[in-house]
């Protein structure tokens, strides 16, 4: 196994231009496959989700080019569902945003889809959106347990109607359900039963939507109407945001680190929820600057919060490391959907926190940690996880340094991660 050892940073300092956000990119491939028009996509991330759902989008045999970087893909759109005359397996890998939509907008046309993934994605459930699905009419089965993938898909289209969701484990099933409602047969009405999650992505699925030219009437979030005989239209160009979880690692280590440092390609103008991390941060005590498109994050003296954490549940991985360096203890809430996504999130961050000397209680949906006197140096196991390496290698501004087991596995978001990290560290 390939292991990192980072040495204890001096200073931090310097700008980071934040590669494209995981969340828009590719909900945008996918409506712009849907969409009439060809659809140019600006600052496109290149990482596996994306190269998951690119791969499957060619082997469904929609046309896009990509240059060189990999960052602008210019989609021929379909113009309406996607259809195949051969049964196609596809692998999505551990990709929830590929795997999610596309599992529901492969209802919407004709063919038969084989939907699989890496072990772990067969451990992270679908049902909820799969029994919405078949409410609508979609013939869909699994092939292993109930309610996980892999799964097939028999595609004849949805007919549309009032359908109910349940937003507890995930608010991926309703983005899904939301992105395929428009080309659904008559008009469709959502109603979200149970406590929504992660409800701050449903903003960035309608806000995509809209810019395909969608309408979604929002009823404080429990229940979506979606009139009939609404089309995608390619907007031209989409501009991908830079991803705000992944610029959490980056303003976190500026609080840490002695310098300042600034984020660009995402700022207060951003549509996505993450971004609010900031927010949290400066609720610890740092010191935080907002532009349109910007983020700066000075050093200052961090202090622990008790805060619930349901609106940013991946930016909030990170405030769980930042705690080790805080005054007094932090009680991150509201969080038991760590459990069901890379890895059982909130287990294995307990696990690596008493690694290095935290006191660390393990709720059914919190994390409490009280900082260590002194951190010790470890070896961190990832657990395939990227935000596990990503969030970890905050430990390098103590003075033991920290190794990261497997730190590749950035590259489901984040390919580049521990080059640009090593970028700004002052030796
Ligand atoms: O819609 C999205 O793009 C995402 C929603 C969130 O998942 P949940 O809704 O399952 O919490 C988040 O954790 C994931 O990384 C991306
Ligand atoms: C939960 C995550 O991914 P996914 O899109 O696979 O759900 C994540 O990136 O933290």
């Amino acid at each position: 196994m390939k292991q990192l050892r980072l040495e204890p940073v001096k200073g931090f300092r310097g700008e980071v231009n934040i590669p494209g956000s995981k969340s828009i990119s590719n909900r945008a491939l996918l409506l712009a496959t849907l969409a009439e028009g060809e659809t140019t996509l600006v600052n496109l991330l290149d990482s596996d989700d994306i190269r998951h759902m690119l791969a499957a989008l060619k082997q469904l045999g929609v046309g896009f080019k990509l240059s060189d970087d990999k960052q602008t893909c210019v989609v021929q759109g379909l113009g309406g569902p996607i259809n195949a005359a051969q049964p196609q397996e596809l692998f999505l890998g551990n990709a929830g945003t590929a795997m999610r939509p596309l599992c529901a907008a492969l209802t919407l046309g004709q063919g038969a889809f084989t939907l699989t993934g890496e072990p772990r994605m067969e451990e992270r459930p679908i049902g909820d959106l799969v029994d919405s699905l078949q409410a609508l009419g979609a013939d869909i089965r699994y092939l292993k347990q109930p309610g996980f993938p892999p799964l097939t898909i028999s595609a004849t289209g949805l007919k549309g109607g009032e359908v109910e969701i349940s937003g507890e484990l995930s608010s991926q099933f309703l983005t899904a359900l939301l992105m395929v409602a428009p080309l659904a047969k008559d008009s469709v009405v959502i109603k979200v039963r149970g406590e929504l999650v992660s409800k701050p992505y449903i903003d960035i699925t309608i806000a995509l939507m809209a810019q395909f030219g969608v309408k979604v009437i929002n009823h404080d979030y429990r229940r979506f109407e979606l009139a009939a005989g609404q089309k995608y239209r390619s907007p031209g160009k989409v501009l991908v945001e830079g991803d705000a979880s992944s610029a959490s690692y980056f303003l976190a280590a500026g609080a840490l680190g002695g310098g300042e440092v600034k984020v660009t390609g995402v700022g207060k103008l951003s549509i996505q929820g993450d971004v609010h991390f900031a927010d949290a941060l400066a609720a610890m005590g740092a010191d935080i600057e907002w532009g349109d498109d910007f983020i700066i994050a000075r050093a200052a003296k961090l202090h622990g919060i008790d805060m619930d954490m349901n609106h940013i549940p991946d930016a909030a991985m990170t405030l769980a490391t930042a705690a080790v360096f805080a005054e007094g203890e932090t009680c991150l809430r509201n969080i038991y959907n760590w459990r069901i996504k890379e890895t059982d999130r909130l287990h294995a961050m307990a696990t690596e926190l008493r690694k290095i000397g935290a006191e660390v209680e393990e709720g059914h949906d919190f994390i409490r940690v009280v900082p260590p006197a002194v951190p010790k140096h470890a070896d961190i196991d990832t657990y395939n996880d990227h935000r596990m390496a990503m969030c970890f290698s905050l430990l390098a501004f103590a003075d033991c340094g920290v190794t990261i087991n497997d730190p590749d596995c950035t590259s489901k978001t984040f390919p580049d991660y521990f080059k640009q990290f090593a970028r700004l560290t002052q030796a």
